[in-house]
C-alpha cells in the first residue's frame, strides 16, 4: 500500500513515442503512467485508452476517475514525471498532513486555524476551513491531520474492495490498535491503567470526547459504515460496560488485548424476537447449584463483528420477567457452546453482522459485568455513547454524499451546462448542506455539554437531546443518500465507481435508522426524557 514513485523525469516527447498497444504511455498531473499490461485489465475498455496512449490525459481521467483511483494506481502504474521534479499526483497533493498545523490566532476562547481539505464549502466542519471555534484547540487539529492522512492513504482507496470481499485485513485493526485509537474510543478517559499505548500527537490527560468525534469523524469520510463498524462497532458498544463493570481481575486479563487490537469483542443484546424493546429478551442464564457458573442458552441477531469477536458482552436473563430480571455477562469465545453464522444484509458487507447462539455454555459467575439483575442500568449507561457514535457517521456520511454530489457536479455536463449551473441541483444541494449544518451544530454543543458534565448526569440530562439528534442525523443522511443518488444518476445504480461511495451508503441507511434505537423510539424518547428531567428543573407549562 505504500506510494513508492519512481524518480525518472521524461519529456512529452518522450511519451509521445509511446502511443501503440504494444507500448501505451500517459501523462495525468505531470506523472508519467504506463499503462501498457493494464490496458487490458482497464475497467472502462482498451479503446478508450488508446485514444490518448502518447498524451496528456489529464482531463478525461478527471472526468471519468475519483482521486481515491489514482492513488490506489500509482504505485503500479506510475514510472516517473514530467520536468525534474517528481510528480505528486493531484490525489495526493489534497493529503497536506501537517501533525502540528499553526494556530494563527488566539482570541479569549476562540480559535481558528489553517484551512485544510479540499474547502469546498460544506463538505468539511467549518472550523477546519479557517471559520473561528470554541471547541477545538491544537491536540484536535494534530489528531484530525494525522487520522485524515491514514485514511486517504491507506484505506478510502481500498474499502469499495473491502466492502465486495466482505472484511477489513486484519492490519488495519491492528493499526486502530497501535495508533491508540481503540482506547480512545470507548468514551471514558483515555485508559492508561490498561494499556501501555500512547495517542501519538495528543497528551493522554488531554484526551476528550472532541478527539473521539474527530476520530470517528474521519475514519467515516472513508464512506462506508461496514468498514467503521468492523474497526468501532463492536469494539464501541462491547467494551464500555467492560471497562466500567467488570471486576478488576478480568478487566486486567482481557483489557489490554482489547485495546492493541489482538482480541475483539461484540455486544450481544438484540434477539430473534427483542430488538428494540430490550427488557423482554429471553436468552437465559441459569445458576448452578453450586453457585459458581451460570449456563447459558439463547439466540442473538445482527450482532455487529459477531464472527470476529473473541469476547462476547451478553445481555441474559438471570431473573423473573422485565428490565429487573437482565444481568450482562461476558462470554467467551473459547467457551464451549457458542457458535457464530455470518448474516447477509443489505448493506454495511464489511462489519460480519452475524448471528449468535449460545448452547448450554458455562460462564464463571466472576464474568458477571456489574450486579446481577441490574444488567439493564449497564445497558442504558451504554446508549448514549453509542448514539453518539451513529450520529456522528451518520452525518459525516451525509458529508460524503454532499461531497461526492457538488465535487460531480463540477464536472458533469447536461442540456449544455455543468450540473452545478442547474438551479434543481443547486436546491439539492443546499437542502442537504442545511440538514447537515444544522446536525453538526447541535451534534457539537451536544459533546461540550457531555465534555462538561459526568457520565451520570449526562446520562440523564442528555438522554432525551442525544435521542432526538440520532433520528435528525439518520433522517438527514436518508435525504442526502436520495437526493445524491438522484444528482449521480445511474452511476449510483451501479456498483463501484464514481458513484460507488453513494450507492454503498444509500444500502447502508437502514443499518443507521433502526439499531441503537429506531427512530420512532427515538423521537418518543426525546420528549418523554427530556419532559422528565425538565419537570424536576420546574418547567411550567
Ligand atoms: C492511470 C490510468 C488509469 C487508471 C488506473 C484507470 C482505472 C480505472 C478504474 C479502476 C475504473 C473503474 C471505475 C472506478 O472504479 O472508478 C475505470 C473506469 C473508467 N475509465 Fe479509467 N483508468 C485510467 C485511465 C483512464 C483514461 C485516461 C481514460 C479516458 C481517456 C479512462 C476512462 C475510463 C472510463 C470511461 C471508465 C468507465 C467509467 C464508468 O463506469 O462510468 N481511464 N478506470
Amino acid at each position: 500500500m505504500s506510494n513508492q514513485q519512481s524518480q525518472s523525469s521524461f519529456t512529452t516527447e518522450d511519451v509521445a513515442k509511446h502511443n501503440s498497444e504494444e507500448s501505451l504511455w500517459i501523462i495525468v498531473d505531470g506523472g508519467v503512467y504506463d499503462l501498457t499490461s493494464f490496458q487490458n485489465e482497464h475497467p472502462g475498455g482498451k479503446k478508450i485508452l488508446k485514444r490518448v496512449a502518447g498524451k496528456d490525459a489529464s482531463k478525461m481521467f478527471w472526468k471519468y476517475h475519483n482521486a481515491g483511483i489514482l492513488k490506489k494506481y500509482t504505485p503500479k502504474l506510475q514510472i516517473g514525471s514530467i520536468g525534474t521534479a517528481t510528480a505528486v499526483p493531484a490525489a495526493e497533493k489534497k493529503e497536506e498532513p501537517s501533525p502540528a498545523a499553526a494556530l494563527v490566532e488566539v482570541k479569549d476562547s476562540r480559535e481558528t486555524f489553517e484551512p485544510f481539505g479540499d474547502l469546498v464549502p460544506f463538505a468539511d466542519p467549518s472550523w477546519y476551513q479557517g471559520y473561528s471555534t470554541t471547541y477545538y484547540n491544537a491536540s484536535h487539529v494534530a489528531l484530525r491531520n494525522e487520522v485524515r492522512a491514514w485514511v486517504d492513504s491507506e484505506i478510502e482507496p481500498f474499502v469499495g474492495e473491502w466492502d465486495e470481499k466482505k472484511d477489513v485485513p486484519r492490519e488495519v485493526y491492528l493499526e486502530m490498535g497501535r495508533r491508540g485509537y481503540l482506547a480512545g474510543a470507548l468514551g471514558v478517559h483515555y485508559p492508561t491503567e490498561y494499556t501501555d499505548i500512547r495517542p501519538r500527537c495528543v497528551a493522554v490527560e488531554q484526551w476528550d470526547h472532541f478527539h473521539e468525534f474527530i476520530l470517528t469523524d474521519e475514519i467515516a469520510r472513508a464512506g462506508s459504515g461496514g468498514l467503521v463498524w468492523n474497526l468501532l462497532g463492536g469494539f464501541g458498544i462491547g467494551a464500555p460496560p467492560v471497562i466500567k463493570f467488570c471486576r478488576p481481575e478480568v478487566k486486567k486479563r482481557v483489557l489490554p488485548g482489547l485495546l492493541s487490537g489482538e482480541t475483539r469483542i461484540c455486544l450481544c443484546i438484540t434477539e430473534p424476537d427483542a430488538g428494540s424493546d430490550v427488557a423482554n429478551l429471553t436468552t437465559t442464564a441459569k445458576k448452578t447449584d453450586d453457585g459458581k457458573y451460570f449456563i447459558v442458552n439463547g439466540e442473538k441477531k445482527w450482532i455487529t463483528n459477531g464472527i470476529y469477536a473473541d469476547y462476547f458482552t451478553v445481555a441474559v436473563r438471570t431473573g423473573g420477567d422485565g428490565m429487573s430480571g437482565i444481568s450482562l455477562l461476558l462470554i467467551e469465545k473459547t467457551m464451549p457452546g457458542v457458535n457464530t453464522r455470518r448474516m447477509n444484509c443489505s448493506g454495511m458487507w464489511s462489519s460480519g453482522t452475524t448471528y449468535v447462539t449460545f448452547e448450554d455454555v458455562k460462564v464463571p459467575v466472576e464474568n458477571l459485568i456489574g450486579k446481577e439483575n441490574q444488567g439493564f442500568k449497564v445497558i442504558m449507561t451504554n446508549f448514549n455513547h453509542e448514539r453518539m457514535g451513529i450520529i456522528i457517521q451518520a452525518n459525516r456520511f451525509s458529508r460524503v454524499c454532499y461531497e461526492e454530489s457538488i465535487k460531480y457536479a463540477h464536472k458533469r455536463r447536461t442540456f449544455g451546462k455543468r450540473l452545478i449551473d442547474h438551479p434543481v441541483i443547486r436546491a439539492k444541494l443546499a437542502n442537504m448542506a442545511i440538514r447537515i449544518e444544522a446536525t453538526h451544530n447541535w451534534l457539537e454543543n451536544l459533546i461540550f455539554q457531555t465534555n462538561s458534565m459526568s457520565e451520570q448526569e449526562a446520562m440523564y440530562r442528555l438522554g432525551g437531546a442525544i435521542a432526538g439528534l440520532k433520528a435528525q442525523a439518520t433522517q438527514t443522511f436518508e435525504f442526502c443518500a436520495r437526493e445524491s443518488a438522484q444528482i449521480f444518476g445511474g452511476l449510483s445504480y451501479s456498483r463501484g465507481g464514481q458513484g460507488g461511495k453513494v450507492e454503498r451508503l444509500y444500502r447502508e441507511v437502514r443499518a443507521y435508522a433502526i439499531p441503537g434505537g429506531s427512530e420512532e423510539i427515538m423521537l418518543d424518547l426525546c420528549i418523554r426524557q427530556s419532559l422528565r428531567v425538565h419537570q424536576a428543573l420546574g418547567a411550567k407549562f
